[in-house]
């Protein structure tokens, strides 16, 4: 591996003796990790179908570092959100985010989701969860990421911080800010960062986070926190961004957390700032534990901060229950309960809005909450995302296959599997965890698993 001769340097003249071990950590193997995901399993089910080789990651209950051989990102399970493959450090910021059931949380730079998935297995469907995309390309796998983990009280936004800011001003609990960065940290796992690093563009993120930063700090309520976080080792964007930011916002304060083994404190001489608590943030390094580089920040906003709250418009839910009788007629047949909330039609599809949700006007809605289907003339196709939030029980026909069986291989290859039983929607699931649907009729289940997740 070649890094960068300027980057060298760099953390040569911040890290002095510390340097070897450091520069040492890049001729190890990087560590891998998958989280598991809580809304689809608990982790006495999980680890009694466990067939990998697993160890649990300290800093996070449902991580577990895993074996590159075992390759669980091809395996049924992920398929059927089972469980996020993430990397380990990573995941240090959804244990600091400690979001709560019924809180309206924002995950401001969010693509691919690994910590708004996080995130949402901490609400467990109760709340709201915007996560928010800049690009269009990462704001769509971000929206199938969501849709894969069965989430269901998250809405997806395509939108540059300063739009949304406008938009929500004082209203979240925690905003997740997991900045886009210099990538330092990541050089060992991914080679783009490292060609694309130069000082010029460590300086272009540190201005970058001030302004992502800015817009958050609009965005929370009084009481409420921020996690900041970045996956690089420069001071510019982890320190001394993070001291700026408290200097110029005195209704904020860096908030103590919980120290893991191996997690270091902020450097302090790193800063330019004078700014308190900049030893509670923590720094993740390579040479310390089984991870990748990592910064984390916790900023609470005081309770006595200005509070701005405009005359607020909340989504209009669709009250003709006649627009979507199809789907009720769908919902009496095939599950056990009609779903409870507020229903919204965008054209075709059909949505539940998840609580409390402002008016979708004028923002880039990629997924306006739990999808439930297409109504299409006289019927209603039900929707991956439905199915991937489903459980066997709340469905009247299911069957569930072995993760080894043909079955499975089968259906995840699109292919029709023959099935002797009552005709109707099927909720097909592995080992119990669901996974799409399919339709019997002629004793043979139609495959409705998406065509562009199929397997080869
Ligand atoms: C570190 S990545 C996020 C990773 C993600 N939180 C996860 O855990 O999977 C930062 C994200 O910020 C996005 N981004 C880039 N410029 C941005 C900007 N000006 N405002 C907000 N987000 C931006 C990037 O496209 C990228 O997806």
């Amino acid at each position: 591996m070649s890094l960068p001769k300027d980057f060298l340097d760099k953390m040569q003249t911040l890290l002095k003796e510390e340097y070897e071990a450091f520069i040492n950590s890049y001729e190890q193997e990087k560590s891998l990790g998958l989280r598991v995901n809580t809304l689809k399993t608990t982790l006495d089910q999980f680890e009694t179908l466990n067939k990998f080789d697993l160890k649990s990651i300290p800093w996070v209950p449902e991580g577990y570092f895993y074996q590159q051989a075992d390759r669980p990102g091809k395996h049924p399970y992920h398929e059927a959100g089972v469980y996020y493959i993430q990397e380990p450090s990573a995941m240090s910021v959804g244990t600091f985010v400690e979001a709560v059931p019924g809180e309206k949380v924002l995950d401001l730079c969010a693509a691919p989701g690994g910590k708004s998935t996080h995130v949402a297995s901490q609400l467990q469907q109760e709340g709201l969860l915007i996560t928010n995309e800049i690009y269009p390309q990462r704001a769509k796998i971000l929206s199938q990421n969501i849709e894969r983990m069965g989430i269901k009280n998250a809405v997806v936004v395509n939108e540059s911080p300063q739009k949304l800011a406008k938009h929500f001003p004082s209203y979240f609990d925690r905003i997740v800010v997991d900045a886009p960065c210099s990538g330092e940290g990541m050089f060992r796992k991914d080679e783009v960062a490292q060609e694309e690093w130069s000082l010029e563009n460590v300086r272009i993120c540190a201005d970058r986070q001030a302004d992502i930063l800015e817009e958050a700090a609009t965005m929370l309520k009084p009481g409420g926190r921020i996690v900041y976080s970045t996956c690089t080792f420069a001071p510019e964007e982890n320190e001394q961004a993070i001291g700026a930011f408290i200097e110029s916002h005195p209704e904020f304060k860096i908030e103590s957390m919980k120290a893991y083994e191996g997690f270091k404190p902020g450097r302090r001489e790193w800063s330019n700032s004078e700014a308190e608590g900049i030893e509670e943030t923590y720094r993740l390094w390579p040479h310390y534990i089984h991870g990748e580089g990592h910064y984390v920040a916790v900023l609470r906003k005081t309770e006595d901060a200005e509070f701005k709250e405009p005359k607020r418009q909340y989504v209009k839910p669709l009250n003709d229950k006649k627009k979507i009788q199809e789907f009720l007629m769908f919902a009496k047949v095939a599950l056990v309960e009609v779903p409870k909330g507020d229903y919204v039609l965008f054209g075709d599809q059909l949505y539940i809005v998840p609580e409390e949700m402002l008016t979708f006007d004028k923002l880039k809605v990629v997924r306006a909450g739990w999808h439930l289907g297409t109504m299409k003339k006289n019927r209603f196709e039900p929707s991956h995302a439905l199915a991937l939030s489903l459980s066997p029980q709340d469905v009247k026909h299911s069957i569930s296959f072995a993760a080894d069986s043909d079955e499975i291989r089968a259906y995840l290859r699109g292919e029709t599997i023959p099935f002797e039983g009552e005709k109707g929607w099927y909720l097909i699931c592995v080992d119990g965890y669901s996974l799409g649907w399919a339709k019997l009729a002629n004793n043979m289940l139609k495959n409705h698993y998406p065509k562009g997740l199929r397997w080869n």
